[in-house]
């Protein structure tokens, strides 16, 4: 679980004092989410949670809700939107860092997705990729092409000469096809579309969609690659071999919305080769930040760290897969 910074329940009493949502029951860490601290909150009148933004300053935190209160006021997709205060406030400050409050969605979360789960997931990232086209709100992907190329000088010492290898190899790849993968279908897309950020209800023998969560990784970029984020997470198991069924069910879900055009069929299995690149290199980033911030002394309680090597090994097979 991560809870970075510890709150106290006079800061949330103080917090909660600013809105219309009743008096504070109980507070709680949410035991998953390696990026934010989030609460679950307790009102005599709702069920909230508090999320403390780690790494984003403000002003991109008005980016990435922008698309959440575009999706909640627009879209088909459901997806938590900040709660605005007494005097229509919605972003706040709590021990230094940007701050909201959000219902709590209902559903739970999906250990093992099976087929329904994708078919479900894949249609409604199509939804809500059709959906932000109404959005005019430019926010280029900080974990995007450019990052990545600056990721070697950050995570080479955490890595060994193979991997390093592996990753200048990739890189040079993605350089080279960099000119057609900027003609590919772009928009805004979710992009940290992996299983534990859904919930699911369960109506009789059907799973339906409670709630697409964590939108704090929203940007334009190319749609497939949103998708191929989600396949090489939901489709297949951690050792990264496929689940054939699943991933023709995300796609079929999918392209049930959105048709993939002739250049994203050319393209996919490039995007699920620099999806898994994006996650490895975040992955590596993370362990870095969680190292320097729950050393002694610093207000995080607890972490819980995702493994970089289950990304690395994804990357390695979807290589093999394009070259077969
Ligand atoms: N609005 C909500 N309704 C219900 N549960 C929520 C809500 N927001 C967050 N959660 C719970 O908190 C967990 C962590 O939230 P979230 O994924 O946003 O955190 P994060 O640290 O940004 O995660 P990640 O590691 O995926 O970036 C979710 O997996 C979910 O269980
Ligand atoms: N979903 C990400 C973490 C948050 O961005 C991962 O599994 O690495």
């Amino acid at each position: 679980m991560s809870v970075y910074t510890s709150l106290s329940a006079t800061e949330v009493v103080e917090l909660l004092a600013r809105f219309e949502l009743g008096q504070l029951v109980e507070y709680r860490g949410i035991t998953a989410g390696i990026e934010n601290t989030n609460y679950f909150v307790t009102t005599d009148q709702e069920q909230l949670v508090l999320t403390l933004f780690e790494h984003h300053p403000a002003a991109e935190v008005e980016q990435f809700v922008a698309f959440a209160r575009h999706l909640g006021d627009t879209g088909p997709v459901p997806v938590p939107c900040p709660l605005a205060d007494r005097s229509g406030q919605w972003l706040h400050e709590m021990a230094g860092k940007p701050a909201i409050i959000c219902h709590r969605l209902p559903g739970d979360h999906v250990e093992r997705p099976a087929l329904a789960h994708c078919h479900a997931i894949g249609a409604a990232l199509a939804q809500l990729h059709l959906a932000g086209t109404s959005l005019l709100l430019e926010r280029p992907n900080n974990r995007g092409y450019d990052w990545w190329l600056q990721m070697p000088a950050q995570v080479s010492s955490q890595i060994s000469a193979d991997e390093q290898a592996l990753l200048a190899d990739e890189l040079a790849h993605q350089q080279a096809i960099r000119s057609e993968w900027l003609q590919l279908p772009h928009g805004w897309i979710h992009g940290d579309m992996f299983h534990d950020n859904a919930l699911f209800d369960q109506q009789g023998e059907q799973p339906v969609l409670g709630a697409i969560l964590d939108l704090y990784n929203a940007c334009q970029d190319a749609w497939i690659y949103d998708l191929a984020i989600t396949a090489n997470d939901w489709c297949c198991e951690k050792t990264g071999e496929w689940r054939v069924a699943e991933r023709e069910a995300l796609l079929a879900g999918y392209q049930s919305v959105r048709p993939f055009n002739a250049l994203e069929q050319a393209h996919w299995h490039n995007a699920l080769r620099a999806a898994a690149l994006r996650f490895w290199l975040s992955r590596l980033l993370t362990r870095q930040h969680q190292a320097q911030q729950l050393q002694p002394g610093n207000s995080g309680q607890m972490a819980i760290s995702k493994d970089p090597a289950e990304l690395r090994h994804k990357l390695q097979l979807r290589r093999q897969d394009s070259r077969d």
